[in-house]
């Protein structure tokens, strides 16, 4: 199938310049493309993952990738999407930022020097060496400022507010592209949607700037992918704790994994088509089950697993669906710290100084009780476990045994509520 009509049966394409030129031009051409990652933060998150794994696409396609590490626009700030001004961070701060990016991407895109293989650039090592003069004959000439201006990412902000550098921005992301297609023949960008703007005036940049006279329009390309929709209205890669991130610091690969999970059944199999690299058949197959046997909830655990295997490898994978599954049943004694310290990540936690206490006092400063007398009851009456497992002894006091690993407990009281119990 050819990689655009699977990419559209995906609905992975907002808008391409030129689809049939486009067709053209990779049946014919192994075609060396381009994507754009700006460090913004210290790590990528879910919002990224569409275009990075539309690389990972073309790729399989036979195309070959660029991955290019904003180190100099990330200097500079993207006004695209955004209404207001951001602030810059330090050089130093950047830097540090753009290793840890092109980390995650070589995790997922396995960089290497093949013929196909993909390949990271960082555009600090053009932009920072760029002078005032060369920057504003050789590149700036080619923008009218009306031009500039009718840019949704500028046009958008007059009434607020832009700053020269962020107006500037576009001019950068165009000097990448035409950069990229002098050194690598790069003749293909793709981005989110809100790129459209940056893509089509680096396109138009080459166009007039690379095409001979005579001869044949210098010819490049570009594509976007949708902005993700839910169906309840909120906005995608969002949980109550904030963005759900690529680095498992920052979100666990059990969180990662629930994230995904927990995709509404009216959104899970188009999640499935936009992220996984599962066959269309198979895809079809999963919908049948999802209409069926919605309760079992086939498609959602597929997804989980799809993509923290993608992101996370199969360790964690396998570590998230063992805390799912003891969390599930209550089956706590199966886990070790590391899982415990994930699984229970945004459960109430209490620290206490010593390591024998009697079950009474633990249930009370764990706060799962307001008095000891209630504790006491409830002890009495089998609402208290201890790491899973129910204990009526009023008078227990808590043993090694019920330390995991000599670092945690984990009490629970009825039916849910949870709290771990930290030793120092
Ligand atoms: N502007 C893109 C990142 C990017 C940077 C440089 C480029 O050449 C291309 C894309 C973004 O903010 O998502």
């Amino acid at each position: 199938m050819h990689i655009l009509d699977d990419l559209a049966q995906r609905d992975l394409i907002q808008q391409t310049t030129d689809d049939e030129g486009l067709r053209k031009h990779l049946e014919e051409n192994v075609v060396t493309l381009y994507c754009g990652f700006d460090p913004t933060a210290d790590s990528l998150h879910i919002g990224h993952l569409l275009p990075v794994l539309m690389l990972k696409r073309f790729q399989q396609a036979g195309h070959r990738p660029i991955a290019l590490i904003g180190g100099g626009t990330g200097l500079i700030g993207d006004p695209s999407g955004r209404s207001t001004e951001r602030t810059l961070n330090s050089v130093e701060v950047v830097k540090g930022f753009s290793e840890r990016i092109k980390e995650q991407l070589a995790g997922i895109l396995h960089f290497d020097d093949s013929e196909n293989g993909a390949v990271a650039r960082n555009n600090y090592e053009w932009l920072s060496s760029l002078t005032m003069i060369e920057f504003l004959r050789d590149v700036g000439k080619h923008f009218s400022i009306n031009y500039m201006l009718a840019k949704d990412s500028v046009e958008s902000r007059l009434e607020n507010g832009i700053s020269f550098t962020e107006f500037t921005y576009m001019i950068l992301q165009s000097f990448d592209f035409m950069n990229l297609y002098d050194k690598e023949n790069c003749t293909l960008q793709i981005g989110g949607s809100d790129q459209w703007g940056n893509i089509t005036a680096g396109m138009e940049l080459i166009r007039r700037t690379r095409s001979e006279q005579g001869e044949e329009e210098a010819k490049v390309y570009g594509l976007t992918v949708p902005l993700i929709t839910k169906s309840d209205g909120t906005k995608f890669g969002k949980t109550a704790g904030g963005a759900v991130w690529l680095d498992p610091e920052k979100t666990t690969p059990y969180e990662f994994y629930q994230f995904w999970i927990n995709t509404d059944d009216r959104d899970v199999i188009r999640f499935i088509k936009y992220f996984t690299f599962l066959e269309l058949e198979e895809i079809n197959e999963l919908e049948k089950e999802l209409e069926t046997a919605p309760e079992k909830r086939v498609p959602h655990r597929r997804l989980a697993e799809e993509m923290t295997k993608l992101v996370h490898g199969d360790a964690a994978l396998e570590q998230a669906e063992k805390i799912t599954e003891a969390l599930f049943s209550g089956d706590i004694k199966s886990l070790n710290a590391s899982e415990i310290e994930q699984g229970f990540k945004d459960v109430p936690s209490t620290t206490v100084e010593e390591k024998d206490l009697p079950l009474v006092d633990l249930v009370v400063s764990a706060g799962l009780a307001p008095s000891k007398r209630q504790a006491r009851e409830d002890i009495k009456n089998g609402a208290v476990y201890i790491n899973g497992e129910r204990n009526q002894e009023i008078d227990y006091r808590l043993k090694e045994t019920d330390r995991i690993e000599d670092k945690f407990t984990i009490l629970r009281r009825g039916k849910k509520k949870y709290s771990l119990i930290r030793y120092n």
